[in-house]
């Protein structure tokens, strides 16, 4: 998958861009706050129809501005391009276009245009709350499984409603509750089975990954946690329905699972220095693109956004090894120090582009 050309419209600070990209390798260089992530940003929303800092979509449109415009011409397998076209308007609902033609539903595009982004705010999924992991797994797994997407979207219907229920000063009917659980225990039960596949999948990848950049000893693991691994979901659901009456909300489920990231036998949230955060981090990224590449047989579009802070020269240098590689494809990083890119650009033998970041303003340097 490679993006050809982009396109922006008053895209948060970015007023205007008309950019042709390098098919391997695209870097961005600019001070703090200048729009680097923006631009990036912009390639994220064409692959997932929404922001990566999930912001909601009036902020993503240039504050005195009335719409932004995103369009991105991508070229896919057997030589084809095709335009992907996004609008959004104050106060309206956004457009989302595959050659022109209007989708139906956004959930159809999730997976057209596969990609991972690699970024600052990633360090969530270590300090974060149990709800970052489940996200991760679920962007992954929504990416290329359309039936786990279907059930992601099911399940939390059910359980909107379940809560609501609980919450409710009415007593509601119980064969309301069993109705309503019974349909959390199907679709629980299919996430359940995916995510715990995905995760025995991945370990290996991402355990190579990490040793790979680390060039050490050092031990990582990853374990799923869920509930249901103790028993059905229906039966959870209806032992702990009293209880759940009381707190208001439901206890049980696979919106409660969470993923056990460990360094050596501690938890690495407790035990890890920023650098060895950032390399579990940047290798759950990298496993998560080997993932997807395997699973849909398409290369994703990596984003690498200031990635390198906090990393020693040797894990910078093993990670521009790993996806300067023909495993990767097309790469978008951004910097902002132009030693470091320059560096980064002396270990890749193939075609580049940089750019200059500038007040929202990209020019090719
Ligand atoms: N809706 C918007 N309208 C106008 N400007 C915006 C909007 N949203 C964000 N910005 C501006 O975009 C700038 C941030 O840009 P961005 O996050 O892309 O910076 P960056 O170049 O990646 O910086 P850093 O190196 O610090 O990460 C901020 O100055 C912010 O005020």
């Amino acid at each position: 998958m490679i993006l050809e050309r982009l396109s922006i419209l008053d895209y948060k600070n970015i007023i205007q861009a008309d950019l042709s990209f390098s098919s391997k390798l695209n870097c961005f260089l600019g001070n703090n706050g200048m729009g680097k992530t923006n631009l990036l940003d912009a390639i994220y929303y064409l692959s997932f129809c929404k922001s990566h800092n999930n912001l909601i979509d009036s902020q993503n449109i240039k504050h005195d501005a009335d719409f932004a415009l995103i369009q991105g011409y991508y070229l896919e397998n057997e030589g084809k391009v095709d335009e992907f076209f996004c609008s959004l308007r104050r106060r309206q609902k956004k457009q989302f276009k595959y050659n022109k033609k209007e989708y139906e539903k956004f959930s159809d595009h999730i997976g057209r245009l596969p990609l991972v982004m690699i970024s600052p705010s990633d360090s969530e999924l270590i300090t974060g709350g149990s709800e970052e992991r489940r996200k991760f797994m679920d962007v992954v797994l929504s990416q290329f499984d359309k039936e786990y997407l279907q059930s992601l979207i099911r399940y939390n219907k059910a359980l909107q409603q379940r809560n609501a229920l609980l919450k409710s000063d009415i007593q509601a009917d119980e064969s309301l509750y069993e109705l309503w659980e019974e349909q959390l225990a199907a679709e629980g039960q299919i996430i359940y089975t995916r995510r715990q596949r995905f995760i025995q999948e991945f370990i290996p990848t991402f355990q190579y990954y990490y040793s790979f950049i680390c060039q050490s000893n050092e031990e990582v693991s990853l374990a799923y946690e869920s509930q249901l691994s103790e028993g059905s979901l229906l039966g959870l659901l209806k032992q702990k329905r009293e209880r759940d009456k009381i707190l208001g909300y439901t206890t049980v489920g696979v919106h409660r699972d969470d993923l056990d990231m460990r360094l050596g036998e501690y938890s690495i949230k407790k035990v890890g220095s920023q650098g060895q955060n950032k390399t579990y981090i940047v290798a759950m990224k990298l496993a998560q693109f080997d993932f997807l590449q395997k699973s849909q047989q398409i290369t994703p579009i990596l984003l690498l956004d200031d990635i390198f802070d906090k990393l020693d020269s040797s894990r910078v240098e093993q990670i521009v090894k790993l996806v300067s590689g023909e495993n990767f494809g097309q790469i978008f990083i951004t910097d902002t120090n132009r030693e470091h890119l320059d560096e980064i650009l002396k270990g890749i033998n193939s075609d580049h582009h940089l750019y200059e970041v500038k007040g929202g303003e990209i020019s090719r340097l």
